[in-house]
């Protein structure tokens, strides 16, 4: 006894709507009928356990995917509960159309629309993306029943008849549409398949082969795990990466649901960065790894899966972050991940100090980027000083409070961001017994801004910025040997042999000992030409001034003499001589300033 009839729905054209809405996504198919198999699977197994089906439940319970190329079929089968004539009707006809009917009410107007798609569960419907007629061939669990077929082309029409099937479960037959051939090569399955059925609960066979990892460690209780089952893990789900460094379990069930494991990744290169992502899944099924608003960007940078039914996933963006339990999600996360990396500090500080090139980057964007995890991380964020030491910020302020307080009571840390360039200034530091950091990582130029912000008191100066008396003014007078004319005369042989504006000459009274000539360029201005490079703060203008420098030329030095002393011709000639030194020294000097260098040193040592 064949049944036609019309799906109730209002919209005759749902389906070339959806065609076209979905067309970037046309692969997720696969996924919704793949999981509706599972759930019909995993509800028998259910209704076994707690006797409400009372049949044989049978060894064989995968779902089977096939794909006949000539006859143009893909077919989902499953050992599930099945439907009924009436079920069909109800839960296909009904409920996934209506489904479909609404989200294209929905989202029609809507400019966005294609970002909501690739987060919508079509379910059933999405079938009708690559087939041309889809068939259903199902026998219900229900003792008594009689097997059905539905037949429909995705119009409104459908057609019910009686069905041959003997076996409990369903089959899903799709005869493939002329446009999608691409889906009728089994490698192509392959893939999609891979990509979001790797981790179903049930087993998905396809070309006699099971697919999936049906119990993932992720579901599992960390008591039950071994470091070795983690590490495993995270190469099944990013192969031939470097193992990790350490993990997270997640585990919550109140006030929303969540599970996974959070990888930091141990990064050989910028690559790999960007390559593996946080995979999001919805109970087992996988459904993005564009998690951008599920976790807090930062968090980014680490690599796993969390599993959660609670994450909304048919929503648009901007919904989804001011969803609130988005919103908890992440706070949980980060307080998650930050506790863990306190636990592994205080636990074996050697450990993480050890570990601490690698995920440096991470802790420190962090705490730009995240207040909450500021205030925790404040107590394991470190600093490395060059002699590869390292401090909590706590531990550097009582380091250096003996020797870096300047006289107006504020501290002054002193930082390099290149050992081999910054060389004689760090020598120079550290003859004063000042402790040098080292913070040379792009990362590293804000954090600096952010240690000012908040560790009281304090200011952070390269150490190649100011001559090192003036790096940390303390209450000392020092003398100068050279009168007050000396200096004036001393400063017009300098500005002539320099003859540039953008070098702003000054007499000081340094050691004997340091250099005749030092050239510095102020913190403030380097800070602001940094940010004008990497584009932020306004700054733009500043990339384009040219860099100024200040010239310090050291009034106590025995070559000063010499200069006073020297004939009127030769005076400019000693004093270039010593500012190119000075350029040298900082690898500044290049062209036909090098050239002249080179060719003025010559005659010099004839001279001797
Ligand atoms: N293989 C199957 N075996 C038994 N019932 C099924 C099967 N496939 C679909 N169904 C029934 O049809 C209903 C509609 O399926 P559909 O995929 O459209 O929506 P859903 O699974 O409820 O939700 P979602 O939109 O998340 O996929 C299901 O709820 C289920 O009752």
């Amino acid at each position: 006894m064949a049944e036609k009839g019309t799906i109730s729905i209002h919209t005759e054209n749902i389906f070339p709507i959806i065609k076209k809405f979905l067309y970037s996504d046309h692969e997720i198919f696969l996924r919704e009928l793949v999981s509706n198999a599972v759930d019909a699977t995993q509800k028998l197994k259910r209704l076994s356990a707690i006797g409400e089906y009372k049949g044989e439940v049978g060894e064989d319970l995968k779902v089977k995917v096939s794909v006949d190329k000539e006859a143009r079929k893909i077919v989902i089968s499953d050992r599930g509960i099945g439907m009924t004539a009436e079920e069909i009707k109800k839960y296909i006809n009904q409920i996934a159309f209506s489904g479909a009917t609404e989200f294209v009410e929905k989202y029609k107007d809507k400019p966005d629309a294609n970002q909501i798609i690739g987060q919508f569960g079509l379910g059933f419907y999405s079938a009708f993306m690559v087939a041309e007629t889809v068939e259903i061939d199902t026998k219900s669990f229900k003792e008594g029943t009689e097997a059905a077929r539905w037949i429909c082309d995705g119009s409104t029409e459908f057609e019910i008849t009686a069905s041959e099937k003997t076996e409990r479960g369903t089959d899903i037959i799709l005869n493939v549409a002329a446009d999608s051939d691409e889906f009728l090569e089994p490698s192509r399955l392959r893939t999609i398949l891979t990509k979001y059925c790797k981790f179903l609960p049930v087993e998905v066979e396809f070309e006699g082969e099971v697919i999936n990892n049906p119990n993932p460690i992720w579901t599992k209780q960390p008591s039950e795990l071994t470091d070795e089952d983690y590490t495993k893990f995270y190469s099944e789900l990013y192969p031939f990466s470097e193992p990790p460094l350490f993990w997270i379990h997640l585990n919550v069930d109140y006030p929303f649901n969540l599970t996974g494991i959070l990888y930091f990744p141990k990064i050989k290169n910028e690559f790999e960065f960007t390559k593996n992502k946080i995979q999001l899944y919805s109970k087992q099924v996988f459904i993005t790894d564009e998690v951008k608003d599920v976790v807090p960007e930062f968090l980014m940078l680490l690599h796993g899966v969390i599993d959660s039914p609670d994450i909304p996933l048919n929503v648009s963006r901007s919904f989804l972050q001011a969803d609130s339990n988005v919103k908890k999600i992440n706070t949980y996360i980060t307080k998650k991940v930050a506790d863990k990396l306190n636990e592994i500090f205080k636990k074996d500080r050697a450990g993480y100090e050890a570990k601490w090139n690698d995920i440096n980057v991470f802790v420190k964007y962090g705490m730009l980027s995240d207040e909450k995890f500021y205030d925790k991380a404040k107590d394991f964020g470190l600093l490395q000083n060059i002699d590869g030491k390292f401090f909590t910020m706590e531990e550097y302020k009582t380091f250096v409070q003996a020797n870096q307080t300047a006289k107006d009571g504020n501290q002054v840390w002193i930082y390099a961001t290149d050992e081999e360039k910054q060389h004689a200034f760090i020598e120079a530091a550290q003859n004063r017994s000042y402790d040098v950091l080292k913070l040379d990582s792009v990362i590293d130029s804000h954090f600096i801004g952010l240690l000012e912000q908040k560790v009281e008191k304090t200011t952070l100066k390269r150490v190649d910025s100011e001559t090192i008396d003036k790096l940390i003014e303390k209450d000392e007078t020092k003398d100068m040997v050279l009168s007050e004319d000396e200096k004036t005369k001393l400063k017009e042989i300098f500005e002539k042999a320099i003859d540039n504006k953008n070098m702003m000459v000054s007499i000081e009274p340094l050691s004997p000992e340091d250099q005749p000539v030092i050239i510095t360029m102020p913190e403030f201005m380097r800070r602001m030409k940094d940010m004008a490079k990497t584009g932020g703060g306004g700054m733009m203008f500043m990339g384009n001034m040219p860099d100024s420098y200040n010239v310090s030329v050291n009034g106590n030095h025995p070559i000063i003499q010499r200069i006073l002393k020297a004939r009127e011709e030769s005076k400019e000639k000693i004093a270039r001589q010593a500012f190119d030194l000075a350029l040298l020294s900082q690898n500044l000097l290049s062209g036909a300033a090098l050239t002249a260098f080179v060719k003025r040193s010559v005659e010099l040592i004839e001279k001797e």
